[in-house]
């Protein structure tokens, strides 16, 4: 069987074909979303998500053709092999066991001779009771104060996850205990934290599987002065999440507690580890943070045992395929019609962009032209009030929707314009995917809408801890299907290190002027020579 390769197959050819056909007048979406059970027939519902992909420009034909490529990249075996334990990050030798992070079932996941469910359950054993204990005020700060403040030192993958799912939850928290995220090496981020918290009360948890990000090892260098400078012995205020053997993993011996992650899961693919574990036991409690887990097991399991045609996620990244490779689409936008979702484009954002931002395949052969796409994205309303003027008049992106039925406040709505206020969001959600789709064709050009923009919407109906943990679990899935289809390795991110290489170049010239005024910068670059002169100088000129 000769080795599968996207650009090379011959349904690229012919689902190449078929874009040349859908950008014909006669497949407009106004036309398409006519056909009679449309919404029927571009839909599907599984792992406790709606999804409806009427409004993206596909017909039967295109589907028929993308789910015959995801026999051709043999996507299903492949994600069953993930999910057994395969080592499919193959440039890294490493398995992808993030789903194992979640599962309630009793069955093992083998790797090299190690259960890593077992290892994965027994973190989460320690992190119940620590949690427990946290907010029982057993265990406190050196000064014998409860903690009321959690701050997350971590970057990427290490909090990104976490600050999505705490701010969805955020109506859920513990309300004597706040969390924040110091994840930028800019002492901004430093100060704006330090500002809110009381050091006396305050756990730092240091999120970095390797323990060498320089970004969160300053941060964390940076924490020790200050709680000592207060008088405060950091080691008494401070757990760590690494993986084990990690430069961090040997700790200090005194930390309050150290939880280990492990190599078979990816920083963006974490949050179910004790990345997110610790944090939002510690911000939400234990138990809905294992609700959380259970609605992305639920998804999984629907990602795993669906076959293709009602497979959401597997449904979800072939049209992302499509959108990207064939239609012509670079980029997505993630809008969801719920202010608790504002942080999830930018998760997905790291989750989708490292995974599938390559140009190489799993094998190592050069793509004809790069797979991924870049995303981005802000909540409805407010999308509509930045960047909807150019989704409906500028270059067209496909939007991906949200929309939540039930919001998890009771507050009274009201009845402005005879409507509620879910109402009224739901009004403009709805609204937005029609005008997108069908346009408006006018006399005067500045006043027409061309249409024929495309979107799916995705649907839950309500932001309790599990519904949260599907559409995790949903992104995840999607993306890696999308790499399975493309033909790349989703796992590995190589792409990351050019920049720290170079970061570290220019700070080593940095350390010789902070221990040499003489230091001339003559060894750098003149473009950057100018910049390090500026920089130390304090002025422009
Ligand atoms: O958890 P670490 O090792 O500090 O890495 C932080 C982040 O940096 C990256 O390695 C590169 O962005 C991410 O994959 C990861 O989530």
């Amino acid at each position: 069987m000769t080795k599968y390769r996207f650009h090379h197959d011959p349904l690229h050819r012919r689902l190449l074909e078929q874009a040349g056909r859908m950008n014909g007048p006669d497949c407009h979406l106004e036309r398409l979303v006519a056909a009679d059970r449309r919404l029927d027939a571009f839909s599907a519902m599984g792992g406790g998500v709606f999804y409806d992909f009427s409004r993206q420009r596909v017909d039967e034909s295109v589907m028929d053709l993308l789910f015959e490529l995801t026999e051709a990249a043999d996507v299903g075996r492949q994600f069953a092999a993930m999910a057994a334990g395969e080592k499919v990050n193959v440039t890294e030798n490493r398995a992808a066991l993030h789903m194992a992070a979640r599962s309630f079932s009793s069955s093992p996941a083998m790797v090299d001779g190690r259960d890593a469910k077992a290892e994965l359950q027994d973190v989460l054993e320690q992190i119940r009771p620590f949690s427990k204990a946290v907010h029982q005020g057993e265990i406190t700060g050196s000064t014998g104060q409860a903690f009321s403040h959690v701050v997350v030192v971590g970057i990427g993958g290490s909090y990104l996850g976490t600050e999505f799912v705490a701010c969805a939850l955020e109506a859920f928290a513990d309300k004597n205990l706040s969390l924040d995220f110091l994840a930028n090496v800019d002492i901004h981020n430093f100060s704006s934290v330090w500002s809110r918290i009381v050091p006396e009360k305050t756990l730092w948890v240091v999120i970095s599987k390797s323990y060498t990000t320089v970004e969160t090892m300053a941060n964390e260098d940076l924490i020790r002065r200050h709680m000592q400078a207060v008088g405060l012995n950091p080691a008494w205020h401070m757990v760590t999440v690494t993986s084990k053997g990690s430069p961090g993993d040997q700790g200090t011996g005194q930390e309050l507690a150290a939880f280990h992650m492990f190599d078979f899961i990816g920083g963006r693919y974490s949050v179910t580890s004790a990345v997110g574990g610790v944090p939002l036991s510690l911000y939400l409690g234990y138990e809905r943070f294992e609700r959380f887990l259970k609605g992305a097991e639920e998804m999984d399991r629907h990602a795993l045992e669906a076959p293709p045609k009602d497979n959401l996620p597997l449904i979800a990244a072939l049209i992302g395929v499509w959108n990207a490779s064939f239609l012509g689409y670079p980029q997505t936008a993630i809008v969801p019609y719920a202010f608790p979702l504002r942080k999830l484009a930018a998760h997905i954002q790291q989750l989708n962009m490292e995974s599938n931002g390559k140009s190489v395949d799993a094998a190592g052969n050069k793509l004809d032209e790069p797979a991924g796409t870049m995303i981005f994205g802000e909540p409805g309303t407010n999308a509509q009030h930045s960047f909807f003027q150019l989704a409906h008049q500028g270059k067209a992106f496909p939007i991906d929707f949200i929309g939540v039925l039930n919001p998890q406040t009771q507050l009274d709505e009201g009845r402005f314009k005879g409507v509620g206020h879910q109402q009224e969001l739901w009004a403009n959600l709805l609204a937005q995917s029609t005008a997108l789709a069908m346009g408006k064709p006018s006399d005067d050009p500045a006043r027409s809408f061309s249409g024929n923009r495309p979107s799916s919407t995705i649907v839950v109906e309500d932001l309790e801890p599990e519904s949260v943990g599907r559409l995790l679990a949903f992104y995840e899935a999607k993306t890696i299907f999308e790499a399975f289809v493309w033909g790349i390795n989703p796992f590995d991110q190589f792409g990351v290190e050019l920049g720290k290489v170079t970061a570290g170049k220019l700070r080593t010239e940095m350390a010789a002027r902070n221990r040499d005024e003489a230091h001339d910068f003559s060894e750098v670059d003149p473009i950057n020579r100018r910049y390090l002169q500026m920089l130390f100088n304090g002025r422009l000129d």
